[in-house]
């Protein structure tokens, strides 16, 4: 049977790096995990594409600190956290001082990867004729909507309405048939947790979790 290994290759970052993409180098490896995503959010349409922006726009927060002067402190979360918060250079109470932080920009991701990991859960075990936008909007309800403001969570959910099959979301993936993607996920979603799981306890123990 063919199968293609899955592209979010999140290993890595679970132990502490930031992606295991071989032969890619560092500062685009960020890039490399999500931009299959943004390939797709982009095909959908223009809130999809805004959608798509604002993670490359992290994406590239995060490329630029990882490839500027003090490179050697965004080699893994860890690191980073320890550096930022060190120097006091992550705004606790309100975006004033440092508003592209990598702690902020990296908590936006984790947010975002937390409705990842619901929504290709709900994918993964749902019945074949389930509607992907029930799917998409009960995972963004449980997750980033509580911290989007009203107007966002309006556009979005009319938005999630435009959303493919179930079928053809599977298919868009890349790894052959729905049954085939559905196994790729059984693979992949082990790892998403890992990493949502280690950064949420790292967040956490730094009373991160609310960076503005
Ligand atoms: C650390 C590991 C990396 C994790 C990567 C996660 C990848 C998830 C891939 C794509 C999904 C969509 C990502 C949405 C990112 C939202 C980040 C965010 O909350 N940004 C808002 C706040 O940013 P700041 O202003 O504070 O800088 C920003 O306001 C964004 C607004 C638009 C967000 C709309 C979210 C909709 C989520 C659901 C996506 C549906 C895609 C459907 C595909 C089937």
């Amino acid at each position: 049977m063919r199968r293609r290994r899955c592209c979010w290759n999140t290993t890595s970052l679970a132990g502490g790096g930031w992606s295991g993409a071989r032969g890619v180098s560092p500062a685009t490896r960020p890039t490399c995990i999500l931009s299959a995503q943004c390939r797709f959010l982009n095909s959908l349409g223009t809130i999809f594409s805004f959608i798509s922006k604002d993670v490359v726009t992290k994406l590239q927060i995060m490329d630029q600190l990882r490839s500027g002067p003090q490179q050697e402190h965004y080699s893994s979360l860890q690191a980073m956290v320890a550096y930022e918060v060190g120097n006091q250079l992550v705004d606790l109470e309100r975006r004033s001082r440092h508003p592209d932080s990598g702690c902020r920009t990296v908590l936006r991701l984790h947010r975002a990867l937390r409705w990842l990991q619901l929504f290709l859960e709900g994918v993964r075990t749902s019945p074949e004729d389930t509607r992907t936008s029930v799917l998409c909007t009960d995972s963004y309800n449980a997750s980033l909507a509580t911290y989007h403001p009203w107007i966002i969570r309006r556009a979005v959910t009319v938005a999630f309405c435009a959303l493919p099959t179930r079928k053809v979301f599977l298919e868009s993936m890349n790894v052959g048939s729905s049954e085939q993607a559905v196994e790729m996920l059984d693979e992949a979603l082990p790892f998403i947790e890992r990493v949502y799981n280690i950064s949420q306890k790292l967040y956490a123990e730094h009373a991160l979790l609310d960076l503005p």
